[in-house]
């Protein structure tokens, strides 16, 4: 699905990613690994077209992207949540989640998907709030609902739990795992829907279309890296240096490149 190879970039004279190979496959949740400072988030935002690319290739579904318009992303189902959230703090919560409906309007998404509010009832609860006004965890919530609204095929989350109270973490936690992992829910349960009422029927459409979303995350806590994400790719100072099922992270890795 997501293709990168051969991938320089610079700030200023600065080489920080050097020769970047990194593949991911439709379906997965990959987690970017690394200490601080090592290219995560650079790498991030070369995938987003938010920085130039010095030279390379980043190709999504069949679309290069290395030098296409950063617009180009939302069009084609890429949805990003930057580090530090970025939502608008004078903003209310509606406001802030309908930012993300512009880029939609020409799918005919016209409103905010209901759905939305059954992964998050809080933003429902709180839609006239000023985003400045939620919690840290809220406002990540927020954040995350906002990308939602692109009903993206590929969600990109750098640091999700990043300045979080600890049972929020794990909340987040949940709705990533739920929005990567639930596809393939049987098609038979869609079936039953003859005798089922249709409030049943409309659920499962509703949670079976919103799940299935390639996830690709940034995350430092590795106990929720290795809770929510099937595959990991670790960087070292600009390289990516190892990459795998996350089932075979082993601790001689976490020392090598993560520990500090
Ligand atoms: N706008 C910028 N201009 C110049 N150098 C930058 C810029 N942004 C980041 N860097 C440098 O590039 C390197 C990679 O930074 P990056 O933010 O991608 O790392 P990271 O792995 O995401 O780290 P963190 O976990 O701290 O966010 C660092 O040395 C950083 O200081």
């Amino acid at each position: 699905m997501l293709n990168i190879a051969g991938l320089n970039q610079f700030y200023g004279g600065s080489h920080t990613l050097w020769d970047v190979h990194f593949d991911m496959a439709a379906g997965s949740c990959v987690c970017l690994m690394g200490r601080n400072g090592v290219g995560k988030t650079t790498l991030l935002k070369c995938i987003m077209g938010l920085i130039a690319v010095r030279d390379g290739n980043i190709n999504y579904d069949g679309a290069a992207l290395s030098h296409a318009k950063p617009e180009l992303r939302a069009e084609l189902g890429i949805g990003y949540v930057p580090q530090g959230r970025e939502i608008f703090p004078l903003l209310t919560v509606e406001e802030n989640l309908k930012i993300g409906l512009r880029a939609v309007r020409k799918q005919g998404i016209k409103s905010i998907p209901e759905h939305i509010y059954d992964i998050f009832p809080v933003l429902k609860q709180m839609l006239k709030r000023r985003g400045g006004d939620l919690s840290g965890g809220q406002q990540q919530q927020l954040a995350i609902g906002r990308a939602l609204v692109l009903n993206p095929k590929l969600l990109i989350l750098d640091e999700p739990t990043e300045g979080i109270q600890p049972n929020i973490v794990s909340e987040i936690g949940d709705v990533i795992i739920r929005l990567n992992r639930t596809k393939g829910l049987p098609t038979q349960l869609l079936k039953v829907g003859d005798e089922a009422k249709d409030e049943i029927r409309e659920g499962i459409v509703k949670i079976k279309n919103e799940l299935g979303v390639t996830i690709l995350l940034v995350e430092q806590k590795l106990p929720f890296a290795r809770k929510v994400a099937d595959q990991f790719y670790i960087m070292d100072r600009g390289r990516g240096v190892a990459a795998g099922k996350m089932a075979e992270l082993n601790e001689d890795m976490v020392k090598r490149y993560l520990t500090v």
